[in-house]
Order: C-alpha cells, then structure tokens, then sequence
C-alpha cells in the first residue's frame, strides 16, 4: 500500500517543495499503477512542478517544468546522477551491475565509458547499417504479403519483431529466425515480462527496514521476480556460451563481430577482475529491456498518430516519394538523411509519447532547486512526459503538428546518464518510417475512424500502447 503524507522537516530552516496533505489517497492506487506520468502530472498541476510526495515512508520529490528539469539535468547533473536502490531492479541488474539501474560509482563509470566508447559509438553502430537495412527489407516483404490480401496487420507486433531482431543481432550476436534456442514469440515473451518486473515495486521499496522486509516476505510480493530472472539469466547465458564457443581457440575479431563479443573481449583484456560475468549479464539486459521497447513503442506510437492525422500523413508521403522518385525497389540508411519532415513527427511523436516518461534519479547531497531544498538520498523523477504538455512552451499542447519549432525535448534524457543507445535507435527508427510510407498507403479496419483508436497507455516505467495497432496496407510502389 502506497499513501501520501504530508512532507514535513524537523530542520526548519529549510525549504521543503510543497506536497499533498493527509492520507491515504486510495481512490489513485490503481492509476499510479497503470501509468504514473499522468498521476504526477495531475498533481503537479496543483502543487507546482517541483513537489514532493511521500510514498509510503520515502520522500520522492516530482520534477515537471523544463526550467526545474534544467536545473536537475543540467546544472545539478553530478549532484543528482545516481539512481535509486530498489529491490526489483537490483535483482534483475546483477545487484545493480549494470548501467542503467547502478548507482553512480566509480566502476558504473568504467562500464558506462567502456561500453559507449568501445561499442555504442557511431562507428561502431554504423558496421551494423547492413543488418538494420536487411531486418526492414525483410518486414516490408511480410507487409507486401498482407496488401495482396488486403488483409490488417498488426503494427504492434511487427515493430517488436523488427526491433527485437535488429538488437538481437547487433548487440548480441544471435539471429532469432535462425536460433534454436529462443524465437520471436519467446523473446516477446522474456521482454514483457522483464519490463513488468523492473516496473514492479515492492513494499521495502517505499518503507525501508525491517517493516518493508516484513511486508514482502507475508505477502510474497516478490514471489515472479525470482523466476523471471531465471528465465533471462538462461537467456545472456546461452548468448555468452554462443561467443565463448565460436571464440573457442580464436582470437576475437579486432574489431569484435558484436556487442556480447566485444563485452567479453574487455573481460579478457581486463583480467583484473573489474569486470566480471555479472556486469556482462548487467549489461547484456540493459541492451536487451532497454533497447527494444524502446524503439518498437516510438514505431507505434508515431504510426498510430500519423492514422490519426491524414494531413501529415498525406504530407509526409508526398515528400517521400517525392524526394526519392517513383521507382525505387530498396531504400537505405543514407536516404533518411533527405526526409525531414519524417524527423519532425518522430519529435513530435517523443513530445506526445515519450516511451519513457519519466526519469529516475536521486540525490547525492542537499541540493537547491527552483529555491527549494532538496535533501541528500531524495528520490527524483523527471516527468518529460509534462513537460511535453505544458501550454507555456506549446501551443495546442495536445495536438500532434510536427511543424512546431520542436527543442526542449528530452525522449533520451540528459546529462551523465543520457541514453547511451541514441545513435542506434534514431536510424533503426527512421529508416523503419521511412519504409513504411514509401511503399504503402495506410487505412483503418473496415468500419472503423480516426477518434475510434484507442489511446491508452500502459506500464510503469515504459508508456506501451495498451491496444494493438492493427493497420491495414495497399502497396503503393
Ligand atoms: C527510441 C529508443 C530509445 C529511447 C526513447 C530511450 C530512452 C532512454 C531514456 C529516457 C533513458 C534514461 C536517461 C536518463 O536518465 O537521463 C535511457 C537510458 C539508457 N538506454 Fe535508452 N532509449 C532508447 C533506446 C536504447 C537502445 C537501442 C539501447 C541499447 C542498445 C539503450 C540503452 C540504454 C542504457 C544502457 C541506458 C542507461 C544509461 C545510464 O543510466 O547511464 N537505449 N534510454
């Protein structure tokens, strides 16, 4: 049980944001559940964009305006750029040996810095083109499969499919339509349900100690958790043994075929023990939750709002086609870099669906934000989400017109801990766009319009589309 209490300090001098009075607030819990950005959101409309809430005994200070978020991301980023410690995702992170969910020391750094320079770089993402071209050209062909038939297709699952396999093979080295071991519908499965679980709290989470322990044990509230890391650990173990076999007697390649390779090359080179199987394991699971969501909700999320909106559909393929000619049988990377209208709905798509809504950080000493005193250890969020809706920045805030002048957007985040998969996701997103408006026309299931879509969001920590997106294609070239 969540409840909200007034924040009140035993230190009168200082200057506590405000927060909701009394409890419990019941008549929430099942939104909070659901989708907390919106909750956050409905709160900070009354309580000003930075306020603190008290979930059960622990303060989480609620950041929504770009000016406070500045302060955090921008001015505050050393300060504030640690996560907080909390029992779903110490487990699933290898006791937080990874690099999304480890708190900010000096060996997160090693990792994080290691990982980005030597296997997240452009170049490095750049060797992977051919694998991004030949997973969208092998979509469009199932797409082409379905227009024949007139038949709908289901948006969801394809871009899942598409960005699954995509990091499958980029990062890990494993082929899903080739693999004995784990295939499409098996790695659907392994994603959803790590996503669950990191979005899962548990009662330590929010009453620290002995009572939090308690309450989890008599009520076995991490009773999935287990498993599901069972489930996943067999998953990077089979990846790992798959390089250990193929490395078997070889030397590596310089550079490595893949990301896993290139994990256990630093391994290797590092022999002193720094890093080890977990942060591998660590690792291989930020790739794996963090990197293919991701991508497949933006994918859904920005076809669902392009149905919604003939105008800039119709606009948008207008100059497609127009800028890449009437004839053209395959599309590449490089022809992404002529659509720039496509860039602007896929900003306008992060502002109205951030697939991560919120950001989680902590406190490492007092801090002041926007006049407030923020003390050490306090959880943060940043609601980008909010930011996205507020009408001081937009116009029409609700509204999808990707010819506003888009800047204060953070879909990435900021600062130490920005989303170190960027250069791999924008390609992987605009060359899938791309795709899919050069050869297809799109329309709604017999019957259905517009204002029929449901809109609904759902997950903790990712904003899914509740609904499917079931689309129907006619081949346009
Ligand atoms: C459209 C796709 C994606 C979106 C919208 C996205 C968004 C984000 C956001 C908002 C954060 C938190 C940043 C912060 O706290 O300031 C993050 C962190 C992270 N992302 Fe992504 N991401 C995407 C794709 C990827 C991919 C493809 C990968 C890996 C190949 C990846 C790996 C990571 C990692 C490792 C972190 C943790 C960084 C840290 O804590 O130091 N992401 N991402």
């Amino acid at each position: 049980i969540i409840f909200l209490k007034n924040n009140k300090s035993k230190n009168s001098n200082l200057r506590l944001p405000p927060g909701p009075r009394g409890l419990p607030i019941i008549g929430n819990l099942h939104r909070f559940k659901g989708v907390p950005h919106r909750w956050f959101h409905e709160l900070a409309v009354k309580y000003g964009p930075v306020m603190v809430l008290r979930l059960g005994f622990t303060p989480v200070v609620l950041i929504s305006s770009s000016e406070a978020a500045e302060e955090v991301l921008k001015h505050k980023d050393l300060e504030t750029c640690t996560r907080p410690k909390l029992v779903g995702l110490g487990k699933l992170s290898y006791n937080h040996k990874d690099i999304t969910f480890a708190q900010y020391t000096d060996s997160w750094r090693e990792n994080r810095k290691v990982t980005v320079t030597e296997l997240l770089n452009l170049k490095k993402v750049q060797t992977f083109k051919f694998i991004r071209e030949e997973e969208t050209d092998y979509v469009m062909k199932k797409i082409s499969e379905s227009a024949l038939k007139q038949s709908p297709v289901d948006l969801s699952k394809i871009f899942f499919c598409l960005t699954a396999n995509i990091l499958c093979r980029s990062a890990l080295g494993q082929n899903l339509r080739k693999n004995k071991f784990f295939n499409e519908e098996r790695i659907e499965e392994l994603v959803e349900e790590g996503s669950v679980t990191l979005g899962r709290f548990g009662f330590s989470d929010f009453f620290p100690g002995k009572l939090g322990k308690f309450a989890d044990w008599l009520l076995q509230t991490n009773k999935g958790l287990e498993k599901v890391f069972e489930e996943l650990d067999e998953f990077y173990q089979h990846v790992i043994d798959d390089h250990l076999k193929s490395l078997n007697g070889q030397k590596g390649t310089d550079p490595p075929a893949d990301i896993v390779a290139g994990l256990l090359d630093m391994v290797n080179k590092h022999g002193d023990g720094k890093r080890n199987m977990d942060q591998v394991k660590g690792t291989l699971m930020d790739m794996f939750l963090g990197g293919i969501d991701t991508g497949a909700i933006s994918m859904i999320w920005t076809m669902t709002e392009l149905i919604k909106n003939p105008r800039v559909m119709r606009k948008a393929q207008e100059e497609i086609r127009a800028v890449l000619g009437s004839n053209r049988e395959k599309i590449t990377e490089e022809d992404t870099e002529k659509v720039e209208y496509l860039k602007l709905i896929i900003k306008e798509t992060f502002r109205l669906h951030p697939a991560i809504p919120t950001l989680p950080r902590e406190s490492m000493s007092q801090i002041k934000i926007q006049g407030y005193d923020i003390p050490p250890n306090t959880r943060i969020q940043i609601n980008i989400w909010a930011i996205g809706q507020d009408p001081k920045l937009w116009k029409n805030p609700e509204e999808f017109i990707p010819e506003r002048f888009i800047e204060k957007l953070l879909p990435f985040g900021s600062g130490r801990r920005i989303c170190p998969g960027m250069p791999m996701a924008i390609p992987t997103l605009e060359l899938g766009l791309l795709n899919m408006l050069y050869f297809f026309d799109w329309k709604l299931p017999d019957g259905m319009v517009g204002e029929d879509i449901d809109m609904e969001e759902v997950g903790n920590i990712s904003s899914v589309k509740k609904v499917p997106l079931l689309l129907v294609p006619t081949r346009h070239h």
